[in-house]
Order: C-alpha cells, then sequence, then structure tokens
C-alpha cells in the first residue's frame, strides 16, 4: 500500500464501505479546484493563514545553529489541528453530512472539531475518556460552548485510545448522515494520507519560506514532536524530495516509531507500544497531546524507510525546553512542541546537530493550555 507494509483498511465491514466513500470523495475533492479554492480561503480568513516563520535569533546565537519556527501556535485555536478539521468538514459537507463524530484525549482536536462544526453548521460528537474529562475540564467547557456534544467514554482507560474505538463504533450506526473525524495521521485507509495533505499546507508553506528566509534555501535539518504525527506528517511532506534530514521526536513516554511493534489497531497496521501478549499499553506524558499509544503508518514507512529518525525526549527535557524558549523568545509553546525543541537543543549541545546547521522545528500549538503544568515545574 502507500505506506508499504503499513496502513490498510482493517476495519469493521460496514467502516470499509464507508471509508471507501471518504476514499471517493476525498479524491474528487483534492482534484477540485473549487474545493482547494473554499478550503484556503476557510484557512486564510478563519484559521489566519499563512503562519509566520519565526527566526529565533536569541536562541540561535545560544545554541549555534539557525533555528527558524514555524508558528502553528498562531492560527485560530491555537495549534495545527485546526487545518485537518477545516478540510474535514469541508469535506463532510460535501458528501452531504451534518454531523462530524470525533475522538479527542487532551481536548485539542475535540475543540477544534466543535469550531469547524460551528463554523459550517455541522453537528458536533465528540468522545471523551471520563479520565480525560476530568484532566482537561477547561477544554470540555470549550466544546460545548461551541455547541458539541462531549460523551464520557468509561471503558478501557478511559483515554485517547478508548475514545477513539468508541467514536468509529458509533460512526458504525450514524455513516449515512455522520462523517468520522479523526485527530490525527492514523485509522483507516484513507485517514492517515488524507489527514497529511490537509497538514501539508504546514510544510507547503514552510518550504517557500525557508526559500527566501534561507541563503542554501532549503534546512539542514526539518524537526516536529510526534505524538498520532500529524503536524510532523505534514511539515515533512514539503521536504520529502529534499536533502532536508527529518527527525520526529516523541515523548519518552509514549514513542510509538522509536519503541512501537508492528501491531493493528483503529483499523490500521502501525506500530504501537504493546507488552508481550499484543496488549497495547498507555501512553504516559506530560503532554497529553502526546497520549496516542502509538504513531501513523506513515512515520512506520519513513522510519524503515530511513528517510526520517526518530528520537524521545524526557517530560524534564521538554518542561526546560518550554520555559527556555519563553525566556528567550517570548513564546510559550505548547508541552508537545517543547518536545521537539528539546531534542534541538540537547543535539546542538552535545554537537549531533552541526554548529552552523540550519533548522526548521514546526511550533505545533500554543502553550497557554499547559501553564499550570508548567507552574509546578517553574
Ligand atoms: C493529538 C490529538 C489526537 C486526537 N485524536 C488522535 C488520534 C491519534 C493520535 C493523536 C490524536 C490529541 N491527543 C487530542 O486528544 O486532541
Amino acid at each position: 500500500g502507500r505506506f508499504g507494509e503499513y496502513g490498510g483498511r482493517y476495519a469493521p465491514e460496514s467502516l470499509v464501505e464507508a471509508c471507501r466513500e471518504v476514499d471517493e470523495a476525498f479524491r474528487d475533492a483534492w482534484a477540485d479546484p473549487g474545493f482547494r479554492g473554499a478550503l484556503a480561503r476557510l484557512l486564510a480568513v478563519h484559521a489566519g493563514r499563512p503562519t509566520p516563520l519565526t527566526p529565533a535569533d536569541r536562541l540561535s546565537e545560544a545554541l549555534g545553529v539557525r533555528l527558524c519556527l514555524k508558528r502553528e501556535d498562531l492560527t485560530h485555536t491555537g495549534s495545527h489541528k485546526i487545518n485537518n478539521v477545516l478540510g474535514q468538514a469541508l469535506l463532510a459537507t460535501r458528501m452531504g453530512r451534518r454531523r462530524l463524530i470525533a475522538e479527542t484525549g487532551a481536548g485539542q482536536h475535540g475543540v477544534a472539531t466543535a469550531t469547524a462544526a460551528a463554523l459550517l453548521g455541522l453537528e458536533a460528537t465528540v468522545f471523551m475518556g471520563e479520565r480525560d474529562i476530568e484532566r482537561q475540564a477547561l477544554n470540555v467547557f470549550r466544546m460545548r460552548m461551541l455547541g458539541a456534544e462531549v460523551v464520557p467514554v468509561t471503558a478501557g482507560s478511559r483515554t485517547l485510545k478508548d475514545a477513539t474505538s468508541e467514536a468509529m463504533r458509533h460512526w458504525v450506526g450514524a455513516t449515512g448522515d455522520s462523517h468520522y473525524c479523526i485527530g490525527s495521521v492514523v485509522g483507516p485507509d484513507p485517514y492517515p494520507w488524507m489527514v497529511r495533505e490537509f497538514q501539508r499546507i504546514i510544510g507547503d508553506e514552510a518550504r517557500a519560506q525557508c526559500a527566501a528566509e534561507l541563503r542554501t534555501g532549503v534546512p539542514d535539518y526539518v524537526v516536529a514532536c510526534v505524538g498520532g504525527g500529524s503536524n510532523a506528517a505534514g511539515t515533512f511532506a514539503g521536504f520529502a524530495d529534499t536533502r532536508a534530514l527529518l527527525v520526529g521526536v516523541e515523548a519518552e513516554g509514549g514513542a510509538g516509531a522509536s519503541r512501537g511493534r508492528l501491531g493493528v489497531m483503529h483499523g490500521c497496521r502501525s506500530l504501537f507500544l504493546q507488552d508481550d501478549d499484543g496488549q497495547i499499553t498507555q501512553a504516559h506524558s506530560i503532554a497529553a497531546g502526546l497520549d496516542y499509544p502509538g504513531v501513523g503508518p506513515e512515520h512506520a514507512h519513513l522510519r524503515d524507510l530511513g528517510r526520517a529518525r526518530y528520537v524521545t525526549v524526557s517530560d524534564e527535557e521538554a518542561a526546560a525546553a518550554a520555559v527556555r524558549l519563553a525566556r528567550t523568545e517570548g513564546i510559550v509553546p505548547a508541552l508537545e512542541s517543547a518536545h521537539a525543541l528539546a531534542w534541538v537543543i540537547r543535539a546542538a549541545g552535545d554537537g549531533e546537530l552541526p554548529a552552523g546547521s540550519t533548522v526548521l522545528m514546526t511550533l505545533s500549538g500554543r502553550g497557554d493550555k499547559d501553564v499550570s503544568t508548567l507552574k509546578e515545574l517553574l
């Protein structure tokens, strides 16, 4: 398939048919200048694109590299997720669906889905683990404020993994009037490819901005954090045909690409954290948005091809990186994005990143949501 031995459509029969419809509709839409134009307009007037490429001059000076930040934290709702949900909401409308179904753990994708649904006049039903509802009360309030129905999930670990399973189970009975709006480059085909295509606006914009900003036109390194992997997949897509070295940075406690093993979950064959009996184990990270115990099939494939490297950083390194960016550049990053910066700081320090290297790093989200977590660490 598209991603070598990974990917596929390992879903119940009724979902296979629903996924085939999504695949057909997306191919048709993605080839239609009318759809592309409508999406570009939404991304401009509602999401605030293009996002800046910010040279981090003071931090670059301290690290001895040339670091530029792709500012997805400056989009509406504060992360790259809006790129995906606007695309899927527009596609759902084109398919004549009147409701979006979504899963969320940290709540970010839930808020983004609720935002897109409100904007396009669709209903939104978001499945969220009961444990996460307690931990992410602010995002639950936001979703309800935006008119979404938040459905508590009490199965299993009551977190993102189970919320995703529950959302897909619900879709089985609602394929006629609902579109499943997944939050990352995971799930049954065509989702990993479709979500990467919606997120490639990050990489395509950054490619043009680097051509103008960097003497060499293409950065030596392209770095992004990886939970399910959607902001990284979108960023990498803009540089796949260049000699830029691609680095995906995972949380030590949620390292699907770095420590996962071949398995099938949520309709997709990829790398997942699992015990010797094949039971998927729980991800642990200071960053709620890296809470997925696996990684998208495209990243598994890029790892096997040697086209991208996947590394992990600790909670402590990520928290320290967040504080350092705040105090040297005046930007408070999402803890998820701080994982990418933590690797840049480590690698610049131990020489893995040669002095003078040019580095493009996607700042996938803003850190307002993480202030209480960071407060305990300061
Ligand atoms: C990253 C995002 C997310 C939402 N749905 C996902 C599915 C697989 C992997 C990640 C996600 C986040 N965990 C959230 O709950 O919003």
